[in-house]
């Protein structure tokens, strides 16, 4: 079997090669579904995962925007449509200056896996720019925006690929994006989600991410008899996702002790309850400060600079920022300090090695795919009120990501589960994510 994977890998690779994180997302899918093919008939020797990873279509263009001092600026704008086997393109737009091809390709990857998951008719997609939204001004955010859009929108549409926001595009950037949009096509359609709830969004939108990754490490505990209250919880971030987890883990009776950004993270020994967390979300969300600043109002707590926050003894950790954010290091002290549940709130933020740690110590670890698909899920909610035109209300919507969290518990433990009763919730994610649009690829034929 090693060998069919590393031949596969091999040839990804003479493709791929300088694009590291994309090989990484593929090897974690490869290690985990091409044993799985090699079982099954139907799929095998079809070349399907070697069709999965080539994207159906990558585009990428110039964006010129004029800044606030009236220098012209030229950012480049990309969009990976993936795989549309079970559904239009459907994935975020990532505004960050570290945004490239491999970087955007790992996460279309992972997101064709993700939506297939939550059992909606999505396929997968993503993209963004290496623009850097940090220290901008409301102007120059607009422009930039309208720029993208002014090139974007010919390759988008509400039955063909409907992006979002991911990290650096909130609900500000999506609704510059989408006045753009309906101006350039004169029609009000659902084209992005994490719309404003006046002009098409869903309530419970930005909340769904962060609580889905609550929900799914819920009913992961619940396999041990176990739940939130009075454990010890870590979150690193403090964006959309991060804010959501931590407001849902406080919910559910936990001691939240970290937040951080990409300068280093607050440790709070006496916890972040919900008065902080909105102190938090007003730092970030409005005066668009650093996580440092909580310490200029919550003065017993410690900022800890340039380093990420799981070297702090809890019992949970949320890794909710961005990709490789947990090391094999990381994973090793947070054995050490008794941590029993990893569930991940961000795409891939855990190293292959880190994720091996986990798997080795058999403790609960569900990948990003599974349990941060709330997000995408509630997307998937938006759509179809847009299709209704219809808007339900945030006790229907929160118990639908409900729903769609445990149903996705479900088939990581129908396709995970291994003989002594341990679910391997990253084999369970990939095989039970690529079963529906595989078999959805061989009704379609080759194409
Ligand atoms: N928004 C959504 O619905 C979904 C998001 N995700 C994933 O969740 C993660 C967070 O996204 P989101 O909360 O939306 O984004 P935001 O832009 O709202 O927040 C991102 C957070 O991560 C931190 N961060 C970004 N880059 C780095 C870095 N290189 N090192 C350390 N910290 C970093 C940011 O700090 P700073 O401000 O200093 O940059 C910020 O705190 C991403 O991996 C995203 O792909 C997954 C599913 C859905
Ligand atoms: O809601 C969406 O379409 C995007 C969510 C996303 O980008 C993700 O799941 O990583």
């Amino acid at each position: 079997m090693k060998n069919i994977i590393n031949e596969f890998l091999n040839l990804v690779k003479e493709r791929n090669g300088d694009e590291p994180e994309f090989l990484q997302a593929v090897e974690e899918v490869a290690e985990t579904v091409l044993p799985y093919i090699v079982k099954h008939e139907i799929y095998y020797g079809k070349n399907i995962l070697l069709r999965m990873v080539e994207p159906e279509r990558a585009i990428t263009f110039r964006v010129c925007w004029v800044d606030d001092s009236g220098v012209i600026q030229v950012n480049r704008g990309y969009r990976i449509q993936m795989n549309s086997a079970i559904g239009p393109y459907k994935g975020g737009l990532r505004f960050h200056p570290t945004v490239n091809m491999s970087i955007l390709k790992f996460l279309a990857f992972e997101q064709v896996f993700k939506n297939s998951l939550t059992t909606l008719p999505m396929g997968g997609g993503k993209g963004g720019s290496d623009f850097d939204p940090k220290g901008k001004s409301d102007g120059e955010i607009m422009r930039f925006c309208h720029s993208f859009m002014s090139e974007l929108f010919r390759h988008i549409g509400p039955n063909t690929d409907i992006p979002a926001g991911d990290i650096g595009v909130g609900a500000r950037e999506v609704g510059f994006l989408f006045g753009m949009y309906k101006k350039l096509k004169n029609e009000f359609t659902g084209v992005l989600t994490g719309k404003g709830l006046s002009w098409g969004g869903s309530l419970i939108r930005p909340e769904a991410t962060g609580y889905g990754t609550v929900y799914f490490a819920q009913k992961m505990l619940e396999t041990k008899g176990e739940g939130f209250n009075g454990k010890q919880v870590v979150v690193s971030g403090s964006g959309n996702v991060a804010q959501y987890a931590v407001e849902k883990s406080i919910q559910l009776g936990a001691n939240v002790l970290t937040m951080s950004d990409s300068s280093g993270y607050i440790y709070d020994s006496e916890g972040i309850n919900t008065e902080k967390l909105a102190h938090i979300m007003q730092i970030k969300n409005v005066k668009r400060g650093r996580i440092s600043d909580y310490l200029e109002t919550y003065k017993n707590a410690i900022f800890v600079k340039g380093k990420t926050p799981w070297e702090v003894k809890c019992d949970i950790a949320l890794p909710c920022a961005t990709q490789n954010e947990l090391t094999e290091i990381d994973a090793e002290i947070l054995l050490k300090n008794g941590c029993i549940c990893v569930s991940e709130g961000a795409n891939m933020p855990s190293t292959i090695q880190a994720v091996h740690v986990f798997q080795k110590a058999r403790i609960l670890y569900a990948p990003g795919k599974a349990s941060n698909a709330g997000g995408v899920a509630t997307s998937g909610l938006e759509m179809t009120q847009n299709s209704l035109r219809f808007n339900w209300t945030r006790e229907e919507v929160d118990l639908k990501l409900k729903e769609i969290m445990s149903n996705i518990h479900d088939s990581c433990i129908k396709y995970g589960k291994d003989e002594d009763g341990y679910v391997d919730y990253v084999r369970g994610a990939n095989i039970a994510g690529f079963v529906k649009v595989a078999d959805a690829m061989l009704a379609q034929g080759i194409v």
